[in-house]
């Protein structure tokens, strides 16, 4: 059986700056599989967020390919791409992006919506889902009327809606003080058991490692295995 959820091979980026070109690494390959966390840590500048977008498909690559689901965002139009990504990836970001006219549970059930999900069912999928993530007495809440910690479970509940293949989380706990940090990392690090998805987390953090089941540390264009 094949496990592979996300994987790129021979992968670069060139920006072009003025008359300058930036590049930001080279041949970069790295395979993600169902129901492992991978970390990428690294320096502000080293390519993180630049090698994010590239695996998520919101950018191109400058040579070598990203094959999500064992098909590559290349050889997708857009429209097939913002389904794929859609139906097979979750995202949490440092800045949790909830819609804030929006409460706990809308947000969840947003992306079930887009996808043609069956109300009653997406339903009764956000509120089990908020509920794992602790919130079930939050859910008719605007993000004003949350915390900071509770902002980005509501967050995380919202990327594992479609039943992702893989989440793609850059600095999860980047903006929360030291113990609501280590509530969410433990609370990733419980739905990673709980699903088999595939997780991926640029983080500062080197704490974090020590769940993770790989890491990596991209340093002058270059990924090398830590863990
Ligand atoms: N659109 C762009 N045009 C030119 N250079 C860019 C562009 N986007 C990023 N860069 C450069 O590419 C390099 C990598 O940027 P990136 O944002 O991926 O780093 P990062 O590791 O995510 O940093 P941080 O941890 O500070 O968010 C940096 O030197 C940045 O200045």
């Amino acid at each position: 059986m094949n496990n592979v959820v996300l994987e790129c091979r021979a992968l670069s980026k060139q920006y072009q700056d003025g008359k300058q070109i930036v590049d930001v690494f080279r041949s970069i390959d790295l395979t993600l599989n169902k129901g492992q966390a991978c970390a990428i840590v690294g320096s502000s500048g080293s390519g993180k967020t630049t090698l994010l977008n590239l695996l998520a498909g919101l950018d191109l690559a400058t040579t070598g390919e990203v094959k999500l689901a064992n098909v590559s965002w290349s050889s997708m139009k857009d429209a097939k791409r913002s389904k794929m990504r859609n139906k097979e990836m979750g995202f949490v970001y440092q800045f949790h992006h909830l819609l804030p006219e929006f409460s706990a549970l809308e947000n969840v059930l947003m992306p079930m919506w887009i996808a043609g999900m069956n109300k009653k069912e997406a339903n009764k999928r956000g509120e089990e889902l908020l509920g794992q993530v602790g919130l079930k007495d939050r859910l008719h809440h605007k993000p004003s009327q949350l915390s900071g910690g509770e902002r980005q479970r509501v967050a995380i509940a919202r990327a594992l809606s479609n039943r992702p293949a893989c989440v793609l989380m850059d600095e999860p706990t980047g903006n929360l003080d030291e113990t609501t940090s280590l509530e969410i990392q433990n609370l990733i690090n419980e739905l990673k058991t709980t699903y088999d998805m595939a997780f991926l987390v640029v983080t500062h953090d080197e704490k974090m490692l020590s769940w993770m089941d790989s890491a990596y540390r991209l340093s002058q264009g270059v990924l090398q295995p830590i863990k």
